[in-house]
């Protein structure tokens, strides 16, 4: 849409903005807003240009904003600045629902009736919900993944005793290592009492077998409970995303993909590294004990080492903490970007668009390659001061055990008993540094995954959901608004209309004026934002879903089919008797797609049902549609995609399987073929219902009624100008 210079007579003024943005939390002063609204070169700019280089200009980022007319606003998004009697004047909400309190230009305020801006234009400016990983104040949800990782693991107390018990016997064997040379030197080397050798080497024997064999159970048991945790958590993750509100679905692929794959750091974390950090950790603490027991100061040096190894890895998690949370945003972007790319590649080389999405690939790729390039040196600086601090925690020991040795508190046995057992102490805590600064990139994750089972449900896990009466006489709506996502646009507004058992309705009305949203609205899959839907007089989101999905059936305008074959697409619920579904796929011509294959109804569909066409995809779901025999039937654009004989055809089936008692509600911008089924007809308008009449009456004027340009440019300018998008 191009953008007309708007003619916004009203001046927008710093009293006005100002009240606005303190109610949006903004700290700006009048006095900066007055500069700001006094450049000259602004002045002349349609209202919401002018907003976004007002914006600019107090260097205030990350805002949605856009102009609407009143009957089309969602009065949940309030406060707004509204235009009311030639000035732009603060509206918030007032506590009756008719009313609104408007701030006048002199702090005064009014209470009007929502009615008197029914032709008002507002403004409207809006903070986009963060969909950052995590929140800017810090304040998380309630560690959902976190809680589930528990509860998988807590599951398995005893594989983990088992693992701790094996660990604990390793770690003492390792002491038994130490006891070994110590022995050695201090009482076989001196004497060389061969028989004592010995007797310690086939001790020392037994002891690596043992530990052999216990490692081996500790991999194995840590694994199996690594795949366990994996497959539950995946399983929560999967059922969540499946059951998700679809309305509430997150825009970007990318983003939502990273989610449900979020899952794979944590489990690699929380199973294997945790159990040994754990366990290891406190066992390099019983290490320098040993060394203090046996070698005195030189346990001094390995004490001193823990600490400081513990401040590196702090530090070097606080550095990277920024780091990645940039680096995961880029990358999901990116993973959008691909999705989006794959999907669009007719249209993309259509349009010889390719460079524009080459350019921003590259623009993403780039950097994210410098944030991977940062953390990356982050990281390696954290290893290499690790390694050489060990390093210099061994010089230092020996250094210290020399002077212990020359004051006589430390024999040469012990030096190397100390030696071997500060191995054991480097090790866990070079190990422990690494879990620290792996630490940000599953705690990112982990708040990925949180954000995803923060998602609303379709029904709440705790409700009590009733089942309908067997047949199902009406559907009907009570004061339904619905809005998408943050929008302040109402794009359903319906107080009230119901349809009653043999109804055959045609919905027609411009394009992009509500009908597939009222259609998905009908049909469950949409929750109306306020008020109410009812399926034979039953709130339908206390129905049950199989409840719901048994009597009504909806046929979307975009049809997809699955990766798998022609008759699993026609049987996608799983349900359905394979001779009917014969029986309609023949009556409907879906039987031809398969003639000319060897494979017949096996043919292979690949995903997104690529391989066949259009109209052959929209006679699959018609297909799955009649075999599925609603009592509701929400067709939108059942025959878009066909040529005039397959449509007749489609209109003949329909009309035979169509019981008498159900209703039928197809939304269509060519009524003319349908139009000798119905017996009402509504038009639609900015999500409302404009004219709700017979046929007869309806199409003698229907030609340049609803889909025609008239109905389009009968649009008042004003209803919905433009927005834009967070700057
Ligand atoms: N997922 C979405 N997010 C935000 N806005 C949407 C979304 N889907 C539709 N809309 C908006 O809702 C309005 C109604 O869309 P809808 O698809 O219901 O129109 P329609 O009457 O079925 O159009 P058409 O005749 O072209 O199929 C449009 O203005 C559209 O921009």
């Amino acid at each position: 849409m191009s953008e007309n210079p708007e003619k916004i007579e009203t001046r927008l003024t710093s009293i006005a903005l100002l009240a606005l943005f303190s109610e949006m939390g903004l700290g700006i002063s009048q006095g900066e807003i007055e500069v700001a609204l006094q450049q000259p070169e602004t002045a002349k700019l349609p209202l919401l240009q002018r907003m976004k280089s007002l914006l600019i200009s107090l260097n205030v980022k990350g805002i949605n904003g856009g102009v609407v007319s009143w009957d089309r606003f969602d009065r949940r998004q309030l406060p707004a600045l509204v235009e009311y009697q030639g000035q732009w004047l603060l509206a918030r909400n007032s506590d009756e629902n008719d009313e609104v309190i408007l701030t006048n230009q002199d702090q005064t305020v009014q209470v009007v009736s929502s009615d008197v801006l029914l032709i008002s234009s507002v403004l409207w400016l809006k903070r986009p919900v963060s969909s950052n990983v995590s929140s800017e104040d810090g304040n998380e949800e309630k560690p959902a993944a976190r809680k589930l990782i528990l509860a998988a693991l807590f599951q398995h107390k005893g594989w983990l005793g088992n693992v701790l018990v094996a660990t604990v016997v390793i770690n003492l064997l390792a002491v038994a290592t130490s006891l070994f040379a110590l022995q050695v030197y201090d009482r076989v080397v001196p004497t060389l009492a061969y028989s004592t050798l010995a007797t310690l080497v086939v001790g020392m024997f037994g002891i690596v077998i043992l530990d052999w064999i216990l490692k081996r159970i500790r991999s194995k048991v840590l694994d199996s409970l690594a795949a366990d945790v994996d497959m539950r958590l995946s399983k929560t993750v999967f059922q969540h995303l499946m059951h998700i509100r679809l309305d509430n679905q997150p825009n970007s692929l990318g983003t939502l993909n990273a989610q449900v794959n979020g899952l794979e750091p944590i489990r690699q974390f929380f199973t294997s590294g945790i159990v040994f950090g754990l366990i290891d950790l406190p066992f390099a603490i019983m290490f320098i004990a040993f060394i203090f027991v046996i070698g005195g100061a030189v346990g001094w040096v390995y004490g001193l080492l823990l600490p400081i190894a513990v401040i590196l890895g702090v530090i070097t998690q606080l550095r990277l903490k920024k780091l990645i949370k940039k680096q995961i945003q880029r990358s999901n972007e990116r993973q959008g970007l691909l999705i989006d790319v794959i999907r669009g590649s007719e249209t993309i080389r259509a349009n010889n668009a390719s460079w524009r999405f080459s350019s921003e690939w590259e623009k993403i790729t780039r950097s994210l390659a410098s944030y991977q390039i940062r953390q990356k040196a982050i990281s390696q600086l954290s290893n290499a001061t690790t390694g050489s601090l060990s390093t210099i925690a061994y010089v230092s020991a020996v250094v210290v055990g020399v002077f212990q040795v020359e004051a006589g508190n430390l024999t040469m046995g012990g030096m190397i008993a100390c030696s071997i057992l500060g191995g054991r102490v480097i090790n866990p805590i070079a190990q422990g540094v690494q879990y620290l600064v792996q630490w940000q990139s599953v705690s990112q994750s982990l708040n990925m995954v949180d954000q995803l089972l923060a998602l609303e449900l379709e029904r709440k896990p705790s409700q009590h959901l009733l089942m309908g009466e067997r047949h199902v006489a009406s559907v009907s709506i009570e004061k339904a608004r619905f809005v998408y996502g943050e929008s302040p646009v109402k794009q359903l507004d319906i107080d009230e209309l119901t349809f009653n058992a043999g109804d055959r309705v045609l919905l027609v009305g411009p394009i992009g004026c509500g009908k597939s949203t009222l259609l998905k609205v009908l049909a469950g899959l949409y929750r109306p934002t306020e008020g109410r839907i009812k399926l034979g007089g039953l709130d339908l989101w206390e129905l049950d879903p199989q409840f719901v999905t048994s009597h009504v059936s909806y046929l979307p305008q975009n049809v997809h089919l699955f990766k798998g074959t022609l008759k699993s697409n026609l049987t996608l619920s799983g349900t359905v008797n394979d001779a009917y579904m014969m029986q309609i796929s023949t009556e409907l011509g879906v039987d031809t797609i398969a003639e000319n294959d060897p494979k017949g109804m096996e043919l292979e569909i690949a995903e997104g049902g690529e391989g066949l066409s259009g109209g052959q995809r929209q006679l699959v779901a018609l297909s799955r549609t009649i075999t599925a025999k609603p009592t509701v039937w929400l067709l939108d654009e059942p025959t878009a995609s066909l040529d005039g004989d397959s449509e007749k055809r489609v209109w003949d089936v329909l009309t035979k399987y169509i019981k008498p008692e159900d209703i039928l509600i197809v939304s269509t911008h060519r009524p003319m073929l349908a139009a000798h089924i119905a017996n009402r007809v509504l038009v639609m308008k900015h999500g409302k219902i404009m004219r709700d009449a017979t046929p007869s009456s309806m199409f003698s004027s229907l030609a340049d009624t609803p889909s025609s340009t008239e109905a389009k440019s009968s649009v008042p300018r004003k209803s919905l100008k433009r927005g834009f998008n967070a700057i």
